[in-house]
């Protein structure tokens, strides 16, 4: 999957989501965006699914039915019980869904089954924000796609369930899939084979692994080395 000088602009908008964005993306690594709030990572994504119409300069894209896309903003029916939700998403896929969630207890741990028997008679409404997100993102995991966008899938998550959510998002990686993810938590990158990029207004400032990331700070801090790509590469974009 390719992008080539791809612009984009919001119709109500001054200025361009995007600008002359070109990189390319591998099977078989985690693709991880990263950049400022409004940077245009989900302009990036719902591009890429097809949720927003694409311009010129998208290559090899795939199609709906191949993708799934876990968004940030999904509203969910809060009087819908856990067990309604495994169902009905489960649903989509053309597997039983008692050989998912079999599926799902054979890669948690007993406090993480536990957690989910306990939301699956929960009604969502009645969930924390992190149980909720928690139970939506392990249930989009079991999918089987060609692609898999994750905007933002550990945002409010307690630091167990942050490792458990990555460990699984990383082992759905393999050769024949795209697995794509945006994040602000730079320190769960730490031991995650990923080839990261960074966008500042639309524009890629840095492409790259974790170690090549963080040698862009003495200290190797992560924050400091995000806050010194902005300064340095981001402030010689825009002159
Ligand atoms: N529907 C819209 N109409 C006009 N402008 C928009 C629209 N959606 C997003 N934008 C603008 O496009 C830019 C990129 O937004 P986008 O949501 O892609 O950022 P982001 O990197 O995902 O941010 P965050 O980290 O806060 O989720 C921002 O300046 C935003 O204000």
């Amino acid at each position: 999957m390719k992008l080539q000088e791809v612009n984009y602009q919001y119709k109500k908008s001054p200025e361009k989501a995007l600008e002359n964005l070109s990189l390319t993306f591998s099977k078989g690594k985690l693709n991880i965006i990263l950049g400022e709030n409004g940077a245009g990572k989900t302009t990036l994504f719902d591009l890429i699914s097809g949720a927003l119409k694409r311009p010129s300069g998208f290559f090899n894209m795939l199609p709906q039915e191949d993708i799934c896309y876990q968004q940030q903003t999904f509203s969910i029916p809060m009087t819908l019980k856990g067990d309604d939700y495994v169902k009905l998403f489960l649903n989509t896929e053309r597997k039983k869904e008692t050989t998912a969630v079999e599926k799902m207890k054979n890669n948690l741990n007993d406090n993480d089954y536990e957690k989910l028997n306990r939301l699956r008679k929960m009604r969502m409404g009645d969930m924390s924000v992190g149980e909720r997100r928690w139970l939506l993102v392990r249930t989009i995991c079991l999918l089987d796609r060609k692609l898999h966008i994750f905007d933002e899938p550990t945002a409010g998550l307690d630091p167990n369930a942050r490792e458990e959510v990555m460990r699984t998002i990383n082992s759905m990686v393999d050769k024949d899939r795209y697995v794509l993810m945006s994040t602000h938590i730079l320190h769960e990158l730490e031991n995650v084979d990923c080839d990261i990029f960074f966008i500042n207004k639309g524009e890629l400032i840095f492409q790259g692994s974790y170690q090549e990331f963080v040698a862009e700070d003495k200290d190797r801090n992560p924050n400091k080395a995000f806050q010194n790509l902005l300064v340095n590469k981001g402030a010689s974009n825009h002159g």
